[in-house]
Parts: C-alpha cells; sequence; structure tokens
C-alpha cells in the first residue's frame, strides 16, 4: 500500500518499469515543474514521465492518467503504462460512433504518399498508392485553387483515397476525400469551420505530437490520427523531437479504434519496426519523392505492408 501513497515510490517504480524501452535520463533531479495536485500518484508519474523525457504538457497529461487509472482500477500498478481512453479524458471510443464523427476512412490507410504538387499526386495514385495527399505549400489563393483541383483529376480513375493538406475550403470546392490539418491549422479554425469540412463528407486527419496533442485531436472526433515525427525528418522542422517506435506503439495502442498513421523519418530499413507498433498506416515524403524509382518503391513498400498484415 506504501507504492500507493508514497510519490517518490511511485516515480522509482514507473521509471524502473518503462526507462528501458522510453530511455530513462539519468539525472535523478530533473524538474516536473508545477503540480496541480498533491495526489501521490499524480505526482510520482508527472516526476517519472519527465525523467523518462516527455514534454511538460505530456507528463501532465500522463500523470493525470495514470493517476484516474490507480482510482478506476482501485491500486497502482507501476508496469501498467496507462492506455484506457477515458484515463486520459477522452469520449467514449469507437470515435465513429460519436453524434460529431467525421466521415469515417479505412482503418488501414496503407503506404500514404504525401506529395508535393498534383503530378506527383496524379503517378502515385497511378501507381496503385492506396492514399496520397497533397502538401503543395503556397499563399496564392488562385494558384492554391489550380493545383488542389489538378490534384483532385489526377486521382480519377484510380482508386487512391486523396487528401488535402491545409487548404480545406478549396478541399471542399474541388470535391476531394478529405483534408488534413495540423495543430496549429485546427487552431487557427472557429468551431463553425471545423463544421463546414464536418458537413461537406470531406474526412479530416490530424497530426499529433504527443498526448496533449491527442486529447486536443480527439476533441473534433477526426477520421484519422497522424502521429509523428517518429525518426528524424530533414523535410520539416518539429518542435519536438523524434518520437521514436516505444512511444508511437503506446500511442497506438491508447488510440485503438482510431485509423493511424505513423509519419516522420520512416523508410526501407525502419518499415518493418513502424509497421510492428499496429499503426495501418505509414506517411512518407522522401522515401517515395527522392527514390530512384517511385513506382517500384511503392510496390515494394505496398508489398511489405501487406505482408505484415496478412
Ligand atoms: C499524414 C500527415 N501527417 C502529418 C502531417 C503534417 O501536417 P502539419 O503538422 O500541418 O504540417 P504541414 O504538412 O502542413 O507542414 C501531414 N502533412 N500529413
Ligand atoms: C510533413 C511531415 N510532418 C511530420 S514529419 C513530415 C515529413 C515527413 O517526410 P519524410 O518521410 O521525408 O521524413
Ligand atoms: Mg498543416
Amino acid at each position: 500500500m506504501s507504492a500507493f501513497t508514497d510519490a517518490r515510490a511511485i516515480s522509482h517504480a514507473i521509471v524502473a518499469a518503462h526507462g528501458l524501452r522510453f530511455g530513462a535520463a539519468t539525472a535523478a533531479a530533473i524538474s516536473a515543474g508545477r503540480f496541480s495536485s498533491d495526489e501521490p500518484v499524480y505526482r510520482g508519474a508527472k516526476q517519472a514521465c519527465t525523467a523518462l523525457g516527455f514534454i511538460a504538457i505530456d507528463a501532465e497529461c500522463l500523470a493525470r492518467a495514470w493517476q484516474a487509472q490507480a482510482m478506476r482500477t482501485g491500486a497502482f500498478d507501476a508496469n501498467q503504462w496507462p492506455e484506457t481512453p477515458a484515463d486520459f479524458g477522452l469520449r467514449a471510443f469507437p470515435p465513429t460512433e460519436r453524434g460529431d464523427a467525421f466521415a469515417p476512412c479505412p482503418e488501414r490507410l496503407g503506404l500514404y504518399a504525401v506529395l508535393p504538387d498534383a503530378q506527383w499526386v496524379g503517378r502515385m495514385a497511378r501507381a496503385g498508392v492506396p492514399t496520397v495527399q497533397l502538401r503543395f505549400k503556397s499563399d496564392d489563393a488562385a494558384t492554391i485553387e489550380r493545383e488542389v483541383h489538378a490534384a483532385v483529376d489526377a486521382v480519377r480513375g484510380t482508386d487512391a483515397l486523396l487528401f488535402i493538406n491545409d487548404h480545406w475550403q478549396a478541399a471542399i470546392a474541388a470535391g476531394a476525400y478529405g483534408v488534413h490539418l495540423g495543430q496549429e491549422d485546427l487552431d487557427a479554425l472557429a468551431p463553425a469551420q471545423v463544421q463546414q469540412i464536418r458537413d461537406a463528407g470531406l474526412r479530416l486527419g490530424v497530426s499529433t505530437h504527443g498526448y496533449a496533442e491527442m486529447v486536443r485531436a480527439d476533441a473534433v472526433s477526426p477520421s484519422y490520427i497522424a502521429m509523428g515525427a517518429v525518426y528524424p525528418t530533414t523535410l520539416k522542422r518539429m518542435a519536438t523531437a523524434p518520437q521514436g517506435v516505444a512511444r508511437l506503439a503506446a500511442y497506438a495502442r491508447l488510440l485503438r479504434g482510431y485509423p493511424q498513421v505513423g509519419i516522420g523519418g520512416i523508410d526501407a530499413m525502419r518499415l518493418p519496426e513502424v509497421l510492428a507498433t499496429g499503426v495501418g498506416s505509414v506517411a512518407v515524403v522522401r522515401a517515395l519523392v527522392a527514390a530512384e524509382d517511385p513506382e517500384t518503391t511503392a510496390a515494394q513498400w505496398m508489398a511489405a505492408m501487406s505482408a505484415a498484415s496478412a
């Protein structure tokens, strides 16, 4: 029972149980920052999650989940890393059954090619890639509209599901399959604008980089949740350190019920360990766009993914 009431013992027990896979920081005196409760499980878990390298908002989120888990089960078990949605304050799972759920997409989106223009979108769609994204960066509305329409035209006659990154209004206007938004993109939208995407029947994918962002994403009941960057990537400046596969696996267990996408620095060597986390989709830019033969590479990745899910 002392382990249930002694924050220091709780912290040590969590680090001992999970330090190997998450990589415990060696400095014993890492500050956990502010505590929002005096509960020993919460305090011990916050200290432990900080020592395990989680950023402050995620350590807070996890600490509350550890506390909620202990309350729900009536015991503190250091081996039981929180993975029950209700312990994180998430609403009822599966999210597809909620009144505010976005239109559903396949649970396993498979190989997901994130592409810089409509020409690439057409090329990878014709190569049989099941999920493609137009990630076209421009500030010019007319250029964006033209490219988004071209991407929608480019997947016609293929089975590819086309997500449009960022440009949700153009995506609605062009009749794309879905939209992908990052946390900042989502924060910039008024609830009525999020509802506009929902009402138009487009699927919504949301980027996340840790537990707190998953809670934020879950609040809009998106069609899928992307998690990254799994590994270092040169393609995008990331505000958070690479998550690694141990965290990705923990995220995937929490978010069972959502289609899940891993992204960031994934290459052919790393693909098996990413798939082993249970995510149903792997999103890549350079692995395809910089490949010597993108069509052959796509075919190899799709075969590897089919074999892994068989
Ligand atoms: C599948 C997928 N996951 C993550 C991202 C990144 O989106 P975001 O954080 O909005 O960053 P930008 O791509 O807009 O720079 C993505 N595009 N696709
Ligand atoms: C857009 C984006 N969002 C998170 S990582 C990333 C880039 C992924 O590119 P790559 O697969 O080349 O590392
Ligand atoms: Mg974005």
